[in-house]
């Protein structure tokens, strides 16, 4: 949280900083009206007033030169008006796109943040690829409610108030047919409001939805075509598509009829218009300047009288938008506020405590009263089933997950005393899954570091995981672009530079979750001979189906049926524990076909 830095101005941030935990759902909680986009809407507003004089200044050109010769005085009024109006118009609008532009960068950083911040399990509840699109588009949808539809509005108000006041004192009774266009448009734009902003969010959500969908697909290509899934991943995502095509065609068939019906109504209201005006020509009393001025008028006022009509929708719009970023921002992020005790001030040796922990995913129990005590250096594996909660207590040891009961300490200060990245910093973690990034060997290697390694020591990280050569091969050494998630990397080679990166960390204990699983057994010795040589003085907790991991460890945990059963080294387990014995035959043997060692 202290290290938050923004690229921007960080006012509305710091402002709004602790909004998560208010419940608010009104686009201006996220958005702000600042200086800067009061000064752009007031410079527009003076092109807007300049706007509504040009059509006098025509009436006057019109008028003076039906009588006499060809005067071009107002011509260079007109001009200068219409000059003057593009400039205003020009540099207003860029004042509070640019201001609008700011805040979407803000708000984009401000949920980034947020999610970074998230408890592990909001990511078990809500697709990626939906987060990340909702990110974007409803950002996005703020940004033109911002800097186009409260500009249009307020521009728009003023148009209209001020064409209205000149054209009843041109000419009243004209201006009154005129004036029936607001009872016409409000008769189309509100009843249709509603729908439209009930498929606006629909095709939003879909549209979300399919972002996901692509993303998760395109990451999952292999495994697509080598379960020949093309044709069922083609079948789900053309169902999202045949829905969206359903909204298309509503969203088009309310167009197609209020849009005609709304052109209608202009057209219809300046034929009234010109028949009443030239009939008054004719007969002398009104001009044909102020006949055409108010056609002018009317034209220039058809966008502006949509604009304000249309106001309540997108400004339910921007709230529908503003709704879906709460619902992450109000999220409350992963429990930290607490704990403020810096790991400086506890000395080492760190010896880590899981007292009578429970802990279940969403009610499920998974864990049910661990005790576990690990003393500094010692080497701890973690044995049981598949499915057994291996990696969970890992999850609640790095604090991924809070404890539903029970505490976890060090040395025995309670967890949750200190601080959610000073913890995390005391562990360096090779999991089973790939945790590799797009991007090169250095920048994975380097990943999260809070120092920069010497040449030497990214060197010896590589030669620990026994990396080295495999990187000396590549066309640019650690420089080299390895793809999206290391694709281009084998599994064997990904899982060695999730150790090589463990390494660079430094971390008091190093978590080996099935992180030698995908190397061969003579690869994985050399690992564990390097770490023995110099990572002695670490705490290492493994989990692993290979006997070479377990019966080297100090101690073992043998979980079943959610408990603990028993600890012991292997030899004891083995003596003590016949169902751990039997596990080490079913699974381990079937592994290793290693027989002889047992
Ligand atoms: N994020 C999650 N949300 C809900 N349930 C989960 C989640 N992660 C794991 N589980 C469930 O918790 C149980 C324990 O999973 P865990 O990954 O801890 O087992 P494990 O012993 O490490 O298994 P393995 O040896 O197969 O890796 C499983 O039943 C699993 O389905």
């Amino acid at each position: 949280m202290k290290d938050w830095k923004l690229l921007f101005t960080p006012n509305l941030l710091i402002k709004k900083r602790n909004v998560h935990i208010i419940m608010k759902n009104k686009p201006f909680d996220l958005i702000d009206i600042n200086s800067k986009i009061i000064i752009g809407i007031f410079i527009n507003v003076l092109g807007i007033i300049l706007s509504t004089i040009i059509p006098i200044a025509v009436k006057n050109f019109i008028d003076i030169n039906s009588r006499e010769k060809i005067n071009f005085e107002w011509s260079y009024v007109i001009l200068i008006l219409l000059f003057l109006q593009a400039l205003l118009s020009s540099i207003g609008t860029y004042i509070i796109t640019r201001e609008g532009d700011k805040q979407v960068a803000n708000i984009r950083l401000k949920i980034k943040k947020h999610l970074l911040d998230l408890p592990t399990s909001f990511f078990d509840n809500n697709n990626s690829g939906e987060i990340s699109s909702r990110v974007i588009n409803d950002t996005t949808s703020l940004r033109t409610f911002l800097t186009l539809h409260i500009p249009q509005m307020v521009n728009g108000v003023i148009a209209i108030s001020v064409s209205l006041i000149i054209l009843f004192l041109l000419d009243w009774k004209l201006a009154l047919i005129l004036c029936l266009i607001f009872p016409l448009d409000a008769l189309i734009t509100f009843p249709i409001g509603k729908t439209h902003r009930k498929i606006a969010n629909q095709t939003q959500n879909i549209v979300s939805k399919l972002i996901g969908l692509t993303s998760e697909n395109l990451s999952h290509i292999r495994t697509i075509k080598l379960n020949n899934a093309e044709s069922n991943v083609y079948n789900k995502f053309k169902l999202e598509i045949g829905k969206l095509y359903e909204l298309s065609v509503s969203s088009d068939k309310v167009f197609a009829i209020t849009q005609p019906i709304q052109r209608l109504f202009a057209i219809g209201l300046i034929i009234v218009v010109i028949l009443y005006g030239g009939v008054r020509v004719s007969q002398g009393t009104l001009t044909t300047g102020t006949l055409i001025s108010f056609m002018i008028y009317f034209l220039q006022l058809i966008g502006p009288i949509n604009s304000v009509a249309d106001f309540y929708n997108n400004y339910m719009r921007a709230k529908g938008s503003t709704e879906k970023i709460h619902s992450i921002l109000n999220t409350r992020i992963e429990n930290d506020n607490l704990a403020n005790l810096n790991i400086k001030y506890i000395s080492k040796p760190y010896s880590l405590t899981l007292k009578d922990a429970t802990f279940a995913y969403n009610n499920h129990e998974i864990l049910k009263n661990i005790n576990m005590s690990i003393n500094a250096g010692e080497k701890i594996a973690i044995v049981g089933a598949t499915g057994s909660g291996k990696s969970t207590i890992i999850n609640l040891i790095t604090r991924l997950y809070p404890l539903k009961k029970g505490m976890l300490s060090l040395n025995q200060i309670d967890a949750s005393e200190i601080k959610l990245d000073d913890w995390r910093s005391l562990f360096g973690v090779v999991s089973q899954e790939n945790t590799i990034f797009t991007g090169s060997v250095l920048d994975n290697l380097t990943f999260g570091l809070d120092y920069k390694p010497s040449e030497e020591k990214i060197q010896e990280a590589l030669r620990v995981a026994n990396l080295h050569i495999d990187i000396e091969r590549l066309p640019n050494g650690v420089h080299t672009q390895i793809g999206e998630r290391g694709l281009k990397l084998s599994g064997g080679q990904r899982q060695r530079l999730q150790i090589a990166r463990a390494y660079l960390k430094d971390a008091d204990i190093l978590i080996l979750d099935e992180a030698t699983s995908s190397l061969d057994s003579n690869t994985e010795k050399i690992i564990t001979d390097n770490f023995k040589k110099l990572m002695s003085d670490k705490t290492i907790i493994s989990i692993a189906h290979r006997l070479s991991t377990i019966v080297d460890a100090d101690r073992i945990y043998f979980i079943e049926n959610k408990k603990i059963k028993d600890f012991g080294t292997h030899f004891e387990l083995m003596e003590r524990v016949p169902e751990y014995k039997r596990f080490v035959e079913e699974q381990i043997i079937k592994t290793e076909k290693d027989v002889q060692v047992i």
